[in-house]
């Protein structure tokens, strides 16, 4: 319409001049009068409005051819065939691109899924059992550290300097949970390796000896079992300059814990609780616990010091790890109330001693009558040395004083003793050992 109409006004002249008073009229009244109201009033006024008819319809043309303009790219001849055939290209682009990222998808799931296989298959032939969300793929060799973790050469070369082939069972499956920055509830039988499993990624965590503040703790339920947990971490670190400490009575006495450089602290829960509450020691930037034999540590005569512990470790973003011989249904509940999304890890069956050592159950009827079977089985079979482990000291006392009598070398340990008192390495001495 608009282009027939510019074919009805075309080559007529309009006198600005004569009607410049109307035209300022117009254009006063409304700058953006739209062309309906240029038509109604060129209806009402005539010829007045011929020009700004014109102008508009000229305009409106121009847009129009603009708007044409825009739209001939697509529209005119072969364009239009062009325009939908890269329609219809960019559809099949598209399409193959949503099919080859679907297929990506499904090759990625599938070697997932022969990975969780081969890790499952791996598992079983260690004997590890692992519940928990995405539980990382044990270690085949201690290589992998290298290659899967970046493991710095000193501690490769400390572990290859202390004999240590291949890894356990408990440190195959720990030390990649723990590295992945995964909290981790372990169980393992005695003398399987589990201080390796905890320090080693617990050195590698910490990366360099740092002097801000204590970065990490390892709570053990015995003097002597910090001890000799205090000598492996030393063992592990050695060549890289970490401040390691054992919590000891003088070190509780003496220092002074606003400026204390240490990286990792090994502690008695009862020491460590005594230099919070004495000492103020902070541990608000651990960044990695350990509570070693925690099925001892949550026996209701500590569970109160341990407490104090893990409330004073308030760093967000600690890594908590349980290691254990046993797994007591008790502190896995209150392992699973401590720990968020932790992976729990299982060597052999829960709560069962090593394979390696052979278990015999023997009824005696009395008591005098344990007395006389332990005295046949030193007799007949019982070659020294002799580890016998007892309820209480009480008991180890008792059993000492009977077999001081016979004629054996035998010796007793327990807590009553001066450390002086006690003969550390009784495999040397060929002696059976009483014990609590
Ligand atoms: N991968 C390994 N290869 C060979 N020996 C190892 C390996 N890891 C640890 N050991 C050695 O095995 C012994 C027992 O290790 P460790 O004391 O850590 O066991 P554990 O599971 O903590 O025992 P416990 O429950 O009595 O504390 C140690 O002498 C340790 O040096």
């Amino acid at each position: 319409m608009a282009n027939d109409s510019s074919f009805l006004f075309a080559g007529i002249r309009f006198d600005r001049k004569k009607f410049g008073a109307d035209i300022a009229r117009f254009q006063k009244k409304d700058s953006d009068t739209d062309s309906a109201k240029i038509s109604s009033a060129a209806e009402d006024e005539g010829e007045k409005t011929i020009e700004p008819v014109e102008e508009k319809v000229a305009a409106s043309t121009t847009k129009k051819r603009k708007r044409k303009g825009t739209s001939s790219e697509t529209v005119e001849g072969f364009n239009v065939f062009r325009s939908s055939t890269s329609v219809a290209q960019s559809n099949d682009e598209v399409r193959v691109n949503e099919e080859s990222v679907e297929l990506n998808k499904k090759t990625k799931k599938k070697e997932q899924n022969k990975q969780l296989e081969r890790d499952a298959k791996f598992r079983k032939q260690h004997n590890i059992h692992v519940s928990g969300y995405n539980v990382p793929t044990p270690l085949q060799s201690f290589d992998e550290l290298k290659s899967r973790y970046n493991c710095p050469s000193y501690l490769l070369r400390n572990l290859k300097e202390l004999g240590f082939r291949e890894p356990t069972p408990i440190q195959r499956q720990a030390i990649p949970v723990l590295l992945q920055g995964r909290e981790c509830f372990a169980c393992a039988p005695t003398g399987s390796g589990k201080t390796l499993a905890f320090v080693c990624p617990m050195l590698m965590k910490l990366k360099d000896p740092e002097k801000g503040g204590i970065r990490a703790v390892i709570l053990c339920h015995t003097r002597e079992l910090s001890v000799q947990t205090y000598r492996e971490c030393k063992k592990l670190a050695k060549r890289k300059k970490f401040r390691i400490k054992l919590m000891t009575k003088n070190l509780l006495r003496n220092a002074d814990f606003s400026k204390f450089p240490c990286d990792v602290l090994i502690s008695t829960p009862l020491r460590l609780r005594l230099a919070i509450k004495r000492k103020k020691i902070d541990l608000s930037r651990v960044e990695y616990l350990v509570l070693d034999e925690s099925d001892k540590l949550f026996e209701p005569e500590l569970f109160k010091q341990i407490d104090s512990v893990i409330k004073a470790c308030s760093n967000p973003s600690i890594i908590r790890s349980l290691f254990s011989a046993t797994l007591p249904d008790f502190v896995e509940d209150q392992a699973r109330e401590l720990m968020h999304d932790a992976v729990r890890v299982i060597v052999g069956r829960k709560n069962m001693a090593s394979e390696t050592i052979k278990q015999k159950l023997v009824f005696t009827g009395s008591e005098e009558g344990k007395l006389l079977a332990i005295r046949q089985s030193f007799a007949e079979s019982l070659n020294p040395p002799v580890l016998v482990f007892l309820q209480s000291k009480e008991r180890a006392k008792e059993l000492y004083s009977e077999l001081a009598f016979d004629n054996i070398r035998v010796d007793v340990i327990h807590s009553d003793l001066s450390q002086a008192e006690v003969v550390l390495n009784p495999f040397e001495q060929h002696k059976i050992f009483i014990g609590k």
